[in-house]
């Protein structure tokens, strides 16, 4: 598929994670966050986060005109056939903690690329999984933790790049797909498509 450079990319996300790791790719994109209602017909996680990418990317791509790369992305952790999102409170982030704590669980995060070009339109929708080990967490640790409000917007309640980081024993796959975007699996999916990711050279 031939993509000119210069093609306008589209972050269809408000996560300012997702947005630092784009830019560390080198793009140069702009962002429109997606706020459409989330349907989900799935509970097998990475089924559940690449339907939800899809209904990201699409909103964002039915918004704008012309050719255009648009980014879509989820990410959920899963631990003993449970997926966990956000936490809808503070109890929620201490129950979610109480579980993941001393244990090993999954992240799961999925992507949906649209290419729009003046004469073609494919789609690429993938999900990379990571496992993370969390070292265990006494009562005190977690209540503290989550008076931090930093689990709050997360999924699973934590963030690996964050205060959580000292409860982080190993992980086994990309650290970047645990923060929000598999930064390294988008780029190489978007070669194969024929784009280059880090060239994409222009500024809006
Ligand atoms: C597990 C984990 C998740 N997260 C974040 C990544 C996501 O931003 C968030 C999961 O929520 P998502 O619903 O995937 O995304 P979002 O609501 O933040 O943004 P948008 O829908 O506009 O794209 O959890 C971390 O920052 N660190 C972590 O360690």
């Amino acid at each position: 598929m031939h993509i000119e450079s210069n093609i306008r990319i589209i972050l269809a996300s408000a996560s300012p994670r997702r947005k630092d790791l784009l830019e560390q790719a080198g793009a140069s994109f702009e962002i429109i966050p997606s706020v459409g209602e989330e349907i989900i017909t799935t509970k097998i996680p990475d089924k559940e986060v690449e339907e939800l990418s899809r209904q990201k990317a699409g909103e964002i791509e039915a918004r704008v005109l012309g050719p255009a790369i648009i980014i879509g992305a989820d990410t959920v952790v899963a631990i003993d056939g449970e997926i966990l999102g956000k936490p809808k409170d503070e109890e929620d982030a201490v129950r979610m903690l109480s579980n993941l704590q001393g244990r090993t669980h999954q992240v799961y995060t999925g992507v949906t690329v649209i290419i729009r070009t003046d004469s073609q339109r494919e789609y690429i929708t993938f999900s990379e999984a990571t496992s993370v080990t969390m070292y265990p967490m006494t009562e005190e640790e977690i209540k503290g933790y989550v008076r931090t409000g930093e689990p709050m917007d997360k999924a699973g309640a934590y963030g690996i790049q964050g205060l959580s980081a000292v409860y982080i024993q190993k992980i086994d796959g990309d650290y970047n797909n645990v923060v929000g975007l598999p930064l390294a699996r988008l780029y190489q999916e978007l070669k194969k498509a024929g784009f280059d990711l880090t060239l994409s050279g222009r500024q809006f």
